[in-house]
């Protein structure tokens, strides 16, 4: 696809950074970072990847355009002219890495790694985790949707809440990842190729005379498509009932009503109503449709109650990700070349959890050979020989290694695969369809209590011992480094 120019989007510290490290002669030196987040968002015992398609069209499209130079010269940090002309010669050479989209993934493991040049690896942290912090969480939000929905359809309604029209159409893809099954913003159907799908507003009906003949003159323009919207008036009385007529006057033509829509009140009580009223005149083929502010809390109550609903419109809580509005995924340096040698760096805090984990890292998902399941996800340095696979592997909690246990018959899937290789794609990306099917078979590897949506099963994420012993061996070394 193609991308208007970006180069900009990015935080000014990312391009002072590029220019000091330039001033410095130490712009080309290779960096590793490593994208993660430390909490799962909505209470979640998962997130799903999403972000990727994206991320990779940026960073092949970066280029600094004469605008974006004159612009750059503007600034009060008066960066030296040199400094704009190595800019214009800018293009990503350097290597991603990435969990494919649709990926189950977890707190503090790698879900990209960026090796480059650090000019080029600082340059692409702000946008990279724009766009993989909004979309995982989308995506996160439509798997919890999607899993209280069972087998009814999804349609995904958010673009005239969405946070601007960016957010408006990769939040209906993440959506789409995720199993919903159609969105109402044509760009999305038209970009993606996701199913578009749309029933009608409260303004159809409020243009005309009257209700009936609203729907009439509605299916008479759209006869296969039409789902009538019937609560602009009254929904029993008023709204179910002309549908009613309208749908066996279409039944005797040899046609079909596709579908009702409740949009305020009671779904619960209104759905079983006007199921009950379309079965007794003879159209239980009629579908129901409801929309209103839904979210999974509230599908799933309504399930409880046995609400008559087949489909789902979903917009404002799923695209602004209300209860949980932003995935606090970073990027993180864990190796800098230093006199030639890559060299594993740490960040050091006083809350544990905010301590990074150096050296350049590797991420496999043990997979039980005998239950199927998956059994935790491990980090190995991306430097340790292999051969680790064919043996008895130790899994012990990194905050607490005295918690372990040994994995014997089993499969170690690497999740992190080249994405982008010296520049070039290393392979093409999956399509969308690809993409949902590797969602659904992923959801197969976890047990019901790591995907439950209330109070799931922790799932570990667990380092190798080399990783492990690394970072101790680097956080003694920075205590004894303050002590001195
Ligand atoms: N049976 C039900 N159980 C739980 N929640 C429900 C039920 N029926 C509807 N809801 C939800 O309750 C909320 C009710 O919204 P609201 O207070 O706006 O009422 P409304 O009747 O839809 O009015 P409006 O015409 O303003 O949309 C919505 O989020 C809706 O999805
Ligand atoms: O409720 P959401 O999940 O965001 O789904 C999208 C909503 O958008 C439309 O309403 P509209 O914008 O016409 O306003 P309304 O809230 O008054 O129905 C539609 O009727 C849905 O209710
Ligand atoms: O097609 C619909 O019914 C629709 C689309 C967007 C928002 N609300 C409803």
């Amino acid at each position: 696809m193609r991308m208007e120019q970006m180069a900009l989007h990015t935080d000014k510290y990312q391009i002072n950074m590029m220019y000091a490290h330039w001033k410095h002669g130490t712009h080309r030196s290779r960096a590793v970072f490593e994208a993660y987040f430390r909490k799962l968002p909505f209470g979640n015992g998962f997130a799903v990847f999403a972000g990727l398609q994206r991320i990779v069209d940026y960073i092949r499209a970066l280029r600094f355009d004469q605008q974006t130079l004159d612009y750059l010269a503007e600034q009060e940090e008066a960066y030296d002219p040199a400094f704009l002309e190595e800019l214009r010669a800018f293009r990503f050479t350097g290597e991603l890495a990435a969990v494919p989209e649709g990926t189950l993934v977890f707190a503090n493991e790698p879900l990209l790694r960026v090796t480059a040049p650090i000019l080029e690896a600082q340059l692409i942290e702000t946008a990279v985790l724009n766009f993989m912090n909004y979309q995982t969480l989308v995506a996160t939000k439509a798997a919890r949707i999607r899993q209280v929905a069972g087998a009814d359809t999804l349609l995904e309604f958010g673009t005239r809440r969405a946070q601007e029209a960016d957010a408006a159409i990769w939040g209906a893809r993440a959506a789409y990842i995720a199993g919903f099954d159609a969105t109402s913003n044509m760009r999305a159907g038209m970009l993606f190729g996701i199913p578009a799908k749309g029933t009608h507003a409260h303004a159809w009906v409020q243009s005309h005379a009257s209700e009936e003949e609203a729907f009439r003159r509605y299916i008479e323009a759209l006869p296969a498509q039409s789902t009538l919207l019937v609560d602009t008036y009254d929904t029993l009385r008023s709204g179910v009932p002309h549908a009613i007529r309208i749908g066996q006057e279409m039944a005797a033509r040899g046609e079909r009503l596709a579908a009702i829509r409740l949009d305020s009140g009671d779904l619960a009580y209104l759905s079983l109503e006007a199921r009950r009223m379309l079965d007794e005149a003879g159209l239980p083929d009629v579908r129901i449709v409801a929309s209103n502010d839904l979210d999974e809390h509230i599908i799933f109550n309504l399930k409880a109650q046995g609400a008559a609903i087949d489909s789902w419109g979903v917009g404002t809580q799923l695209i602004t990700a209300a209860d949980h509005p932003a995935l606090g995924g970073v990027y993180k340096l864990v190796e800098h070349e230093q006199g030639g040698a890559s060299v594993p760096v740490i960040k050091i805090s006083a809350n544990p959890e905010k301590v990074t984990t150096p050296g350049a890292k590797t991420l496999q998902r043990i997979v039980n050979r005998r239950t199927g399941k998956a059994e935790a996800d491990y980090l190995t340095l991306a430097d340790e020989p292999d051969g680790w696979q064919s043996q008895r592997l130790k899994l012990f909690d990194p905050l607490r290694p005295y918690h372990y246990k040994y994995v014997e018959d089993y499969e170690a899937i690497p999740l992190l695969q080249p994405v982008i290789q010296d520049g070039e794609l290393a392979r093409p990306l999956p399509d969308l369809a690809a993409i949902r099917a590797y969602h659904r078979q992923q959801l197969g590897l976890f047990w019901p209590q790591v995907l439950r949506k209330l109070n799931p099963a922790d799932y570990p994420v667990d380092l190798s011992q080399a990783a492990w012993d690394l970072k101790q061996r680097m956080l003694h070394e920075e205590r004894d480094e303050d002590e001195r």
